[in-house]
């Protein structure tokens, strides 16, 4: 008998009856270093494309936030920007940001690349964790990739630094293992009403996810000419009567030269890129879509906390 049916033993028939069909629901902060797979392990469990992957290092910036839903449980994820050694401003607000988040959560799972295995920033983030009072569950990523034996180290030496509840191997990219995960977390979240509605998987307006896609597919055509910093905003989305929608975003890069790269010769580079980001936003939105693209030079762009602000990253007080 699990606790719960016992705290349900003195109860009324009714009570205990309907106390069966009790919701549960809570927040899961993902921690991990950078590609450790975070971006895939969510976009798997919810099932939907919310955060996004791409092959650029340290581009989840801002949290989102992805909801699964298993049986009567109700799990909000929540993505934090890779944890790293900061080196500039805004990397180390990227830091705090995603600490912060961990703090915040019911759980904290530690996503590692199994594939890099424990090297020095797993083991930095090893160091931290062990002050983080939340349950903790151990995630062997890209299992794909990695013999039995070398796993079975890893998790030992992983679990003699930290002390997790539960170790799981998982292949984001296959899905092996994934459905585990997200059983245990079921059962792990605190007893709860939902937050959200059933049919909302991401709280996330479409305007932030919109312009999410175009950051991707910007980095996706140039990730060695461009630096992270740069960014996309949706200035307007308008439904429009015919079913379409009419959605103006802006590329803001930091220098003249980025902004050339960005256009690149005769708009080639720009017009590839609003084709795919706007292939995407259809998809997501449902419906036809009308992408205008603007590219403006936003200097200091690194260095401005109020920028910071709107990705929901704070500066620690
Ligand atoms: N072989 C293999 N590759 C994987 C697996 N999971 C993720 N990857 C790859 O690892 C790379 C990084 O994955 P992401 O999901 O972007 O990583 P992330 O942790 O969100 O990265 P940041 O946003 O930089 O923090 C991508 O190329 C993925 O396709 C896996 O289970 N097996």
């Amino acid at each position: 008998m699990t606790p719960i049916d016992d705290a349900h033993s003195d109860m009324t028939p009714e009570a205990a009856s309907s106390s069966q069909h009790d919701t549960r629901c809570g927040f899961v902060a993902l921690i991990g270093a950078p590609n450790a797979g975070k971006s895939t392990l969510l976009n798997r469990l919810v099932g939907t494309k919310i955060s996004i992957v791409t092959h650029k290092v340290q581009t989840t910036r801002a949290i989102m936030r992805g909801i699964a839903l298993e049986g009567a449980s109700q799990i909000i994820f929540v993505d934090t920007p890779g944890i790293f050694r900061p080196k500039r401003r805004l990397d180390r607000a990227m830091v705090d940001t995603a600490w912060g988040g961990a703090k915040d959560a019911d759980l904290v799972a530690l996503l590692v690349d199994a594939e890099r295995g424990l090297g020095d920033d797993v083991n930095g983030i090893l160091g931290k964790l062990a002050d983080v009072r939340q349950p903790k569950i151990l995630i062997l990523n890209k299992i794909d990739q990695v013999r039995r034996e070398v796993l079975l180290e890893m998790a030992m030496k992983a679990n003699d630094r930290v002390r997790f509840e539960q170790t799981f191997m998982i292949s984001a990219l296959s899905g092996d293992g994934c459905g585990d995960f997200l059983s245990y977390l079921a059962g792990a979240v605190p007893p709860g009403p939902w937050l959200y509605p059933d049919d909302q998987v991401s709280d996330l307006p479409l305007r932030a996810l919109a312009a999410e896609i175009t950051r991707e597919k910007l980095f996706l055509r140039l990730h060695d000419e461009l630096p992270y910093a740069s960014t996309v905003e949706t200035e307007q989305w308008k439904d429009q009567a015919d079913g379409s929608a009419r959605i103006e975003q802006t590329i803001y890069v930091e220098r003249e030269s980025q902004k050339r790269i960005v256009i690149g010769h005769k708009g080639e580079t720009i017009k590839a890129i609003s084709m795919a980001a706007r292939a995407d936003i259809q998809e997501m939105a449902e419906k036809p879509v009308h992408l205008f693209l603007f590219v403006k030079v936003r200097e200091n762009w690194g260095d401005d906390p109020e920028r910071y602000r709107e990705m929901g990253i704070e500066f620690p007080r």
